[in-house]
């Protein structure tokens, strides 16, 4: 049965980009970093560090500690050799244990570099790529700093919340002393499909979202718009990917009080199905030049999904890997909500940032939502084998 493939070994053939089950393991060496392509899992715990040491050495040190302790736990085991109650009965664990029992879950560990990494501290300016460099301010955007930015940044994707949170909470115990948590995020029911092989969520909108997303399937368009290719920029990223991340408040209430066809003219699709407007099925090519019979077009000319299309931007794609977040309520009765946005690719000034800008001017989903955070990433190659780490090459 399936189970003979289910096992964690990855000694014959290419590791697994995706468990076979919920419960199995991901592998965490590969070409690519896990947790881009890797079918997204439902759950998410993501963080930002600052970098508090002034030690270069340190900071080497710190990663390679992450490293190993990152390595064991998407294998489903505790963060150090020892575990949770294995140790020295006078020492702290070297595992905080919430996760004993329980098995890998699917979990992925992925790291990013933030644009301030690359200042004065640690001798990394030289080796900042000029796709790192600040995005611009969009029309309406409310960023507030205190959960934007950030050094470093490691995102854990898991189909079970308390296996992603105990990899964030373990990471920034061996932090201790070297990096601060500047801000994390927990997310849930990915809004995003990264897989033909998964069936496409919704956000909480209630429409279907990531029918047109960059897809692990797209092997062509993944090498020209995800990945970064040797000559982009400096060696160190070369097989990397950039990576954009949005808290996007959502304005629930007021969403909830709009039309059912109002709804569907934002996004350009029906609710029910996910078919662009005028075709029936969810993967139906949308038709930008249909007009209805009083001449104007069937999709609007400021619906979502013709302002962020590819066509619209000399065919920019994103792959986008999102969760909803709730937050509980704002004192004001309404729900602290919305959607935690990721995108990867290649270049984020010729991907992310000319699609958002026509978003900012003229995407009639602007009365309900806001940004609220902002990220930007550098996310270097995946590791070979055990013998390497974490930026690597960035600090050799
Ligand atoms: C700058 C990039 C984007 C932001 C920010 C963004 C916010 C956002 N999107 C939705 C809901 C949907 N988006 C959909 C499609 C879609 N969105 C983007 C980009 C951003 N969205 C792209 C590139 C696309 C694909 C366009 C295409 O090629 O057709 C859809 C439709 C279904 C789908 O294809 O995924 C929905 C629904 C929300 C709610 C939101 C902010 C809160
Ligand atoms: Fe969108």
């Amino acid at each position: 049965g399936a189970g003979a493939f289910a096992t964690r070994s990855v000694l014959e053939g290419p590791p697994p980009a995706a468990a076979a089950t919920t419960s199995d393991p991901v592998s965490f060496y590969g070409e690519r970093q896990a947790g881009i392509v890797t079918p997204a899992q439902d759950r998410l715990h993501f963080v930002s560090f600052d970098v508090i040491t002034k030690k270069r050495e340190e900071l080497v040190e710190l990663l390679q500690e992450w490293t190993a302790a990152a390595a064991r736990m998407t294998q489903g085991k505790d963060a150090g050799t020892f575990g949770a109650v294995g140790g020295a009965p006078e020492a702290p664990p070297d595992d905080t244990g919430e996760a004993l029992g329980l098995p890998a879950s699917g979990l992925t560990l992925t790291i990013g570099f933030g644009p301030s990494l690359f200042d004065d501290r640690f001798g990394l300016a030289a080796k900042k790529p000029a796709a790192l460099a600040d995005l611009p301010k969009f029309p309406g955007e409310d960023l507030k700093p205190e959960i934007s930015g950030g050094d470093i940044c490691i995102q854990a994707c898991a189909h079970d919340p308390q296996v992603a949170v105990h990899a964030i909470r373990n990471l920034a115990r061996i932090g201790f002393g070297r990096v601060s948590i500047r801000w994390s995020q927990l997310g849930f029911g990915r809004t995003s499909s990264t897989s033909r092989s998964q069936a496409t969520p919704r956000n909480l909108f209630g429409f279907k979202d990531g029918t047109n997303n960059l897809k692990l399937e797209d092997a062509a368009l993944l090498k020209d718009q995800l990945w970064v290719a040797p000559g982009d920029g400096p060696a160190w990223m070369a097989g990397g990917s950039y990576m954009v991340t949005r808290k996007i408040r959502m304005n629930i209430e007021t969403w909830d009080r709009t039309s059912l066809v109002e709804q569907e003219e934002i996004f350009g699709r029906d609710k029910g199905e996910g078919a662009p407007m005028g075709k029936k099925r969810e993967f139906d090519v949308i038709d930008f030049a249909a007009k209805k019979p009083d001449g104007t077009p069937v999709i609007p000319m400021d619906s979502h999904v013709r302002l962020a299309h590819p066509s619209t931007h000399g065919n920019a794609h994103l792959l986008r890997r999102g969760y909803n977040y709730v937050e509980g309520s704002d004192g004001l009765g309404r729900l602290d909500a919305g959607l935690f946005f990721i995108a990867y690719q290649r270049d984020p000034h010729k991907q992310y940032v000319p699609i958002q800008m026509e978003l900012a001017r003229k995407d009639k989903l602007n009365e309900y939502i806001k940004h609220i955070s902002s990220g930007l990433f550098a996310c270097p190659p995946g590791l070979r084998d055990a013998g390497d780490y974490w930026g690597r090459a960035l600090f050799a």
